[in-house]
């Protein structure tokens, strides 16, 4: 992912309300110069409030325990502890959605609820991928709705990329079938394949899933080789639920978090980070094309403390 100027502005920018919600949990707690087991209390209750999940606020707190308990401290200092711990969980995690060359097709799979961004993110990877020289496809495969097809196509066609499809209701295993079979056909590198999300009917959606991994099997053994799960950040511990469920359903092997831009609610990515460590392929900071960025650990560190 190249990097393009304003990026750390516009990354700095989207997480502003996330950083400002935990300045305004941390500011005031900070009043007795020193560090007492009550203020531990009160900054533990802040982080978690913060959507930065249990798990991280222990682990923030017991850090400031052992570092500064007793001592003097200020806000600063609590935020550039809070800044190297939250690196140090999400840099594990910070991995680009990387393709390999062989065997051609490279077939990711694209799951999420509707409206969590995920036609967006198809076209933002697609873009991305053929800023790096790829050959890209889509393919249409939550059949379920004409409005999801018909978005799908709309991008396609804006971007410049093929795309199958087959009739609403169709069967999606058959669109990817055919897909893939064209895909080979011509030598496309990467086929990014769009999926129903349809978690209201759990035992539908794992049997379609499960047959669309069946023909993909048959056709290419190693396919899918990602299922990428997207997820959108506005939902807050909502997300922690989805990719429990998509994890199980699916075999979600990595994530893509979304509309990070203006939400004040980025530490979900820490929590998601620590509970499930998967791969965290990059994130959406806007409704662009342009606005798919690589997970920088450091950077949403500092992005989320409001240290930079
Ligand atoms: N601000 C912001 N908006 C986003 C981002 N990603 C997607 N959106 C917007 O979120 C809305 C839903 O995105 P879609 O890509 O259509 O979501 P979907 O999951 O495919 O939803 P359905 O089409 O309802 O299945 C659209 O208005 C997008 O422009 C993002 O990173 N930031």
């Amino acid at each position: 992912m190249s990097e393009k100027p304003g990026w750390r502005e516009k990354l700095f920018g989207g997480f502003k309300k996330t950083s400002s919600k935990l300045t305004e949990n941390l500011t005031g707690l900070i009043t007795k110069g020193k560090l007492d087991a009550e203020t531990l209390d009160d900054i533990e209750e802040a982080l978690i409030v913060s959507d930065l999940g249990p798990a991280t606020a222990a682990q923030i707190r017991g850090k400031l325990a052992s570092e500064r308990f007793e001592k003097g401290i200020d806000e600063a200092g609590i935020r550039q502890i809070v800044e190297d711990e939250l690196a140090e969980i999400l840099a594990p995690v910070a991995q680009p959605l990387e393709i390999d060359a062989f065997p051609r097709p490279q077939v990711i799979l694209v799951i999420g609820v509707n409206g969590s961004g995920k036609t967006t993110t198809i076209a933002k990877l697609a873009h991305l991928f053929l800023e790096q020289d790829y050959g890209v496809m889509l393919a249409a495969g939550d059949t379920f709705r004409a409005a999801a097809i018909g978005q799908l196509k709309i991008w396609a066609d804006r971007i410049g990329v093929p795309i199958v499809s087959g009739p609403e209701g169709g069967d999606a295993a058959g669109v990817v079938f055919d897909a893939v079979k064209k895909a080979t056909a011509e030598g496309i590198d990467v086929l990014i394949v769009d999926t129903a999300g349809r978690l209201q009917n759990k035992r539908e959606l794992m049997d379609e899933l499960a047959k669309i991994r069946r023909v993909l099997g048959r056709l290419n053994p190693a396919a899918p080789h990602n299922v990428v799960l997207v997820l959108d950040a506005t939902t807050g511990q909502n997300a922690l639920s989805q990719i429990e469920i998509f994890k199980e359903v699916a075999g979600v092997n990595g994530l893509v978090m979304t509309k990070l831009d203006g939400s004040a609610r980025g530490g979900i990515l820490v929590a998601a980070a620590k509970q499930f460590g998967l791969p965290i392929h990059a994130i959406g900071v806007g409704e662009t094309i342009e606005d798919l960025r690589p997970f920088d650990a450091r950077d949403l560190a500092k992005a989320i403390a409001g240290t930079a």
